[in-house]
């Protein structure tokens, strides 16, 4: 097929989160905007199914995405819309990356109905979050502080939040700021202080590799600058086994000059070895210099104690 989807419908499959639904309505005004017709195909992953256990443990990532995956291959859907932190290192066989966006912001935030910021935290206050990334950084930031595991779509996070089983949550700034819910974030976590998991604020539309007219399509919506961004932060994540189960950090700011500072961090889960943090910097102009910046970086965690993640049967 090379005719163009003008006439015929191209169908994104989302999942149904309302944070999932408007990344996905997003993505359809801009290809309306550009003479597409585009429809909804709304689905369940086994990553929103299960969620009384920390994604660390029941399998990572890939449980967001599969389901997606399916319905392009089975032609049910043509472009699938993920938060890119969502997205898995490596791609099966047969799909591509076809589009990374412009980012939303990358920090994380602190919510809380009575307590202004982390430092306002009574000792041994409970702070809920299931990321382990997050988990190290707090508790690089507050020892004592006592993590709890927190799970679900951020309603349900928020309403945890509301019935007092914790004292404060950190998540995703760009979650609340897409969702009109901004006048929730008491403040945002700096870099410096907290830094950015890979990918995260930032959307990636998959297809299948096969589909170039598609690719074709989709490229009026990349942002070369935080694809060039994001490629570094994911390349740490890659080496390091790329999964949920690393306590993993990695962000990358761009110069107009070109260029590409990367931060990354890694902690020891088990609390025998402090926080490892890395900063490289590339004059960087294509994804692959990118990949390398982030390959690099990868490999000064390693020299410096970093481990990789067991591998994902
Ligand atoms: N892990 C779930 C997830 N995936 C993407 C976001 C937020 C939006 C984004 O990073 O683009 C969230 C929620 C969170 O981490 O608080």
């Amino acid at each position: 097929m090379t005719a163009t989807h003008t006439s015929s419908s191209l169908v994104i499959a989302t999942r149904e989160s309302r944070l999932a639904l408007w990344q996905a309505e997003h993505v359809q005004a801009l290809l309306r905007a550009r003479g597409h017709q585009v429809e909804l195909l709304g689905m369940t992953t086994k990553g929103d199914q299960i969620l009384d256990r920390s994604l660390s443990k029941v399998g990572g990532k890939g449980l967001f995405v599969k389901e997606l995956e399916v319905a392009l291959e089975e032609g049910r859907a043509h472009i699938a819309v993920h938060s890119l932190k969502d997205v898995p290192m490596e791609l099966p066989e047969g799909f591509v990356l076809a589009c990374v966006m412009e980012r939303e912001d990358p920090r994380d935030a602190f919510v809380s109905p009575r307590y202004a910021s982390l430092d306002a935290l009574p000792q041994g206050a409970v702070v809920g979050t299931s990321s382990l990334r997050r988990q190290v950084l707090l508790q690089a930031l507050r020892p004592d502080l006592k993590i709890e595991p927190l799970r679900g779509n951020l309603d349900t996070r928020l309403r945890k939040l509301g019935e007092g089983q914790y004292d404060a949550i950190v998540l995703a700034a760009a979650g609340l700021k897409r969702l009109n819910m901004a006048e929730r974030i008491r403040c945002e976590f700096e870099p410096g202080s907290m830094l950015p998991a890979a990918g995260q604020g930032a959307l990636g539309i998959e297809v299948r590799s096969d589909r170039t007219d598609l690719i074709a399509a989709l490229q009026p919506l990349v942002h070369m600058p935080t694809w060039l961004r994001v490629a570094a932060e994911r390349a740490v994540s890659r080496r390091l086994g790329g999964s949920c189960s690393v306590p993993l950090a990695a962000h990358a700011l761009l110069a107009d000059d070109g260029t590409l500072t990367l931060d990354a961090a890694w902690g020891d889960i088990e609390g025998v070895q402090a926080l490892i943090q890395v900063r490289q910097q590339a004059h960087v102009t294509t994804l692959d210099q990118a990949e390398a910046l982030g390959n690099a970086v990868a490999e000064q965690l390693l020299a410096q104690g970093a481990r990789c993640a067991a591998k994902a049967e």
